[in-house]
């Protein structure tokens, strides 16, 4: 069984609702299980992410798909209290050779996510994770996908309403179920099933 987990923050439920599309695009796959884990404020004590439980959650997974919402133009606070809390992971190289690969939303098309994006894609590194892009032609893809155009993870923005817009959602499967095909077939051998 291909193992993929989703870590993510969100305060308003944009960003846990697109978790929910990544984790749904993974779990189509057959032989692969995705779960969700959701980081807390209440988890976060003097600064520090305190969920031990959820980090072996972690160990566990061959791919670990990062989401967390745009906030003053980096990941959350929250987020950053998780990502500081896998530093022991860090000198073991516990994660090192799994996959990765991130998302995050923003209330502007263009509200700095990037650099969001890039901030999870250095961590992700720092742990010598791989890190999976978006392959989809922005602008030729039949579906429009990926909406706002980047390919180095999901950026996403929500409507003046505060909805996730249904492309960014279709985005969002696609990456759950690249990470979960390519993890199939880089740990179990598992054949090609077909991502379109
Ligand atoms: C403190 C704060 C800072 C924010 N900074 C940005 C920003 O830099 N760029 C942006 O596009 N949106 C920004 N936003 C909007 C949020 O990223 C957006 O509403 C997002 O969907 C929230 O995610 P959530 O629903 O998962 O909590 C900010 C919101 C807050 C509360």
């Amino acid at each position: 069984m291909t193992k993929i987990a989703v870590i993510y923050h969100s305060a308003q439920g944009t960003t846990e609702a697109l978790a929910r599309s990544v984790i749904a695009g993974a779990n189509g796959l057959t032989g692969t299980e995705a779960i969700g884990i959701k980081v807390t404020g209440e988890e976060v004590v003097q600064g520090r992410y305190r969920n031990q439980r959820a980090l072996e959650q972690l160990d566990a997974a061959d791919g670990i798909v990062f989401g967390s919402p745009t906030f003053m133009g980096c990941v959350s606070a929250q987020f950053k209290a998780f990502m500081d809390a896998t530093s022991e992971r860090y000198s073991r190289r516990s994660w090192a050779g799994k996959l990765a690969a991130g998302f995050t939303i923003g209330s502007s098309p263009s509200g700095d996510q990037l650099n969001t994006l890039q901030t999870l894609q250095v961590f992700a590194s720092q742990h010598g994770m791989l890190w999976i892009s978006i392959d989809l032609p922005a602008g030729a893809d039949a579906a429009a996908r990926p909406r706002l155009g980047a390919q180095s993870g999901l950026v996403a923005a929500h409507s003046a309403a505060g909805e996730v817009h249904p492309q960014d959602h279709l985005t969002a499967e696609y990456l759950g179920s690249r990470v979960g095909e390519l993890a199939g077939l880089l740990f179990r051998g598992a054949g090609a099933t077909g991502i379109s």
